[in-house]
């Protein structure tokens, strides 16, 4: 998988040299390059914002730059890759989407600031490839970035070979629709809380009712809507 990132703040995606998603990178299961939107300006203030036609508080990213540093990535004509766009007006990212993602070979993420950018962009692209907005949650972020940042961690955990054990991506939260149940490891009791003693019994019938119930009861008292 390739993942291109156009955004003001390129060092905001350093983190993804680390821990799970710096192997995948390492192995070259999945390439990520951050592009900083400012190199594909031309004026001495490297400027990507202005005023919003008809009024309004905040500013509005230009479109030229966007432009310019799209058609660098995915060259000037037709293109197969995935542009993703998170915004507050955005299709909620789930557990289902991330799966999506995860079985993109190309996917470009374009992080907005400001109050978002010109609408154009987002119009022009969509005529030369699938194209989607997205929203991480109903709650105002100041930007993309930290949208991305999940969309790739959850996206990327899911790519073929990334996860070491894929067994563990089968019992999560909202995998099969429900949360996932509690965990315990050693020591069997700590400061006079005991594991759940099916755990300790071996018998794995009898564990696998328990952590099942366990799901659905979590499920019914946290999030009963992920059971209709
Ligand atoms: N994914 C995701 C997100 C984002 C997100 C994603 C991308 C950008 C790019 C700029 N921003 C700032 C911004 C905040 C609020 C608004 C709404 N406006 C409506 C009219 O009144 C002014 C305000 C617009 C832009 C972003 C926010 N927020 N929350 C999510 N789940």
């Amino acid at each position: 998988m390739r993942i291109d990132i156009v955004t003001i703040f390129p060092e905001f995606f350093r983190v993804l040299d680390l821990s799970l998603l710096g192997k995948a990178r390492q192995t070259g299961l999945i390439e990520v390059t951050a592009h900083d939107l400012r190199d594909f300006t031309h004026d001495r203030h490297r400027t990507v914002d202005d005023t919003p036609y008809g009024g309004g508080a905040g500013m509005v990213m230009k479109p030229e730059p966007w432009g310019e540093a799209l058609d660098a990535i995915v060259g000037d004509g037709a293109s197969d890759a995935l542009l993703v766009v998170p915004s507050p007006a955005g299709e909620p990212f789930t557990q289902q989407l991330a799966r999506e993602l995860a079985a993109e070979e190309h996917l470009v993420f374009a992080c907005g600031r400001y109050e978002g950018i010109d609408q154009r962009v987002v119009d022009h692209y969509a005529t030369r490839m699938r194209v989607r907005l997205i929203s991480l949650g109903d709650y105002v972020l100041n930007g993309g970035e930290v949208a991305v940042m999940a969309m790739i961690e959850a996206a990327g955990r899911l790519v073929p070979g990334v996860v070491g054990n894929p067994e563990s991506l089968v019992e999560e939260s909202h995998e099969g629709g429900l949360l996932e149940y509690p965990s315990y490891t050693k020591p069997a009791a700590w400061r006079e809380l005991e594991v759940p003693p099916v755990l300790l019994s071996g018998n794995h019938g009898a564990i696998a009712a328990w952590r099942r119930e366990q799901q659905l009861e979590r499920t019914r008292r946290v999030r009963p809507e992920l059971l209709d």
